[in-house]
């Protein structure tokens, strides 16, 4: 591609946390090679709940000033990562954070739930034309763990993918770019139980300790097509994640959500290739999202 980074990579989020906890130790690791690293995130995650007591005035409930603040979180977590490129879908604040699963936010009209799949992903297709990557990363398509702003990026990222390379869709958007690969975020279960069993090992002081269930993506090992052991970034992601402070706390290795329930920070980082050709030889894993496509 005439003038493009010879490798770019894509990623797809729901809230400003996501890539961070799922992809911070693949997305260091590529930005430091020399990739371009583009993030889109499809709301400011303004229905969160806020862990530190000082900032709980910000949320929905009370000032509503939380989106905002997330928006500097997501600045500051890219920093540590040396990701420059990120960008809101639409434009910060086109499409709100629609709560848990349930949630009567689920709702609201400008809610992400509630968005025009093709209009959301018409945003989508401008930047896929003109980033034109060889990989793009997003949820699988339960959204990892079921929140609606989850499932709902899955939808937009795959719909996009699929008119971005139709010629007659809008050529205003740019010229037609058919995306090599598509992963999804996974965490392999004999990965889960090694790293709760680290945690459980460690001592490390924790009100509780989550559950396998609560981990996002966790599937039988099998299903797991690509492996990035980008622990050389543990370092990075930890930083980044801990940039999300009114959504994680990181204490080593280890972190929690507002759900004050610890987990293990992964520095290696799984994916299922859900659409394009493994690089890998048959039967085996990828170690790498590059693996065989061009320049
Ligand atoms: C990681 C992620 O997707 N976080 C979302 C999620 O936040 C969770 C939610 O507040 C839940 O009620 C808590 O128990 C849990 O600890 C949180 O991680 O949903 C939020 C609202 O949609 C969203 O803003 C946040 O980014
Ligand atoms: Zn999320």
């Amino acid at each position: 591609m005439k003038d493009l980074p010879a490798r770019r990579l894509l990623l797809v989020h729901a809230h400003p946390d996501d890539e961070s906890i799922n992809n911070g130790a693949t997305m260091a690791k590529y930005a430091a090679e020399g990739a371009q690293v583009t993030l889109v995130t499809c709301t400011l995650g303004e229905e969160g709940e806020v862990i530190p007591p000082e900032l709980v005035h910000l949320t929905a409930d009370k000032e509503d000033r939380l989106g905002a603040h997330r928006i500097e979180e997501l600045a500051a977590a890219m920093r540590e990562l040396g990701v420059t490129d990120h960008r809101f879908l639409g434009g910060a604040g086109r499409y709100r954070d629609s709560g848990m699963m349930g949630a009567p936010q689920n709702h609201r009209e400008n809610a992400f739930w509630n968005a025009d799949v093709d209009e959301a992903a018409a945003h989508l297709v401008e930047v896929i034309r003109s980033v034109r990557p060889q990989v793009v990363i997003t949820y699988d398509p339960q959204g990892s763990y079921g929140h609606p702003d989850h499932i709902q990026a899955h939808r937009v990222a795959l719909r996009a993918a699929e008119l971005a390379a139709e010629p007659a869709f809008r050529r205003d958007l740019g010229d037609p770019y058919a995306v090599p690969k598509i992963y999804w975020n996974r965490v392999p279960r004999s990965a889960v139980e090694e790293g709760f069993a680290r945690l459980r090992a460690s001592g490390a002081d924790f009100p509780g300790i989550a559950d396998v269930s609560d981990v996002p993506g966790v599937v039988d090992d099998v299903t797991v097509t690509t492996e990035v052991d980008a622990t050389a970034y543990a370092a990075a992601k930890a930083a980044a994640m801990r940039a999300h402070a009114t959504q994680i706390v990181v204490k080593g290795p280890f972190f929690t959500l507002s759900n004050q329930l610890g987990q293990p920070i992964f520095t290696t980082e799984y994916y299922e290739l859900a659409h394009g050709e493994s690089g890998a030889a048959a039967g085996e894993r990828e170690h790498g999202l590059f693996a065989g496509v061009a320049s």
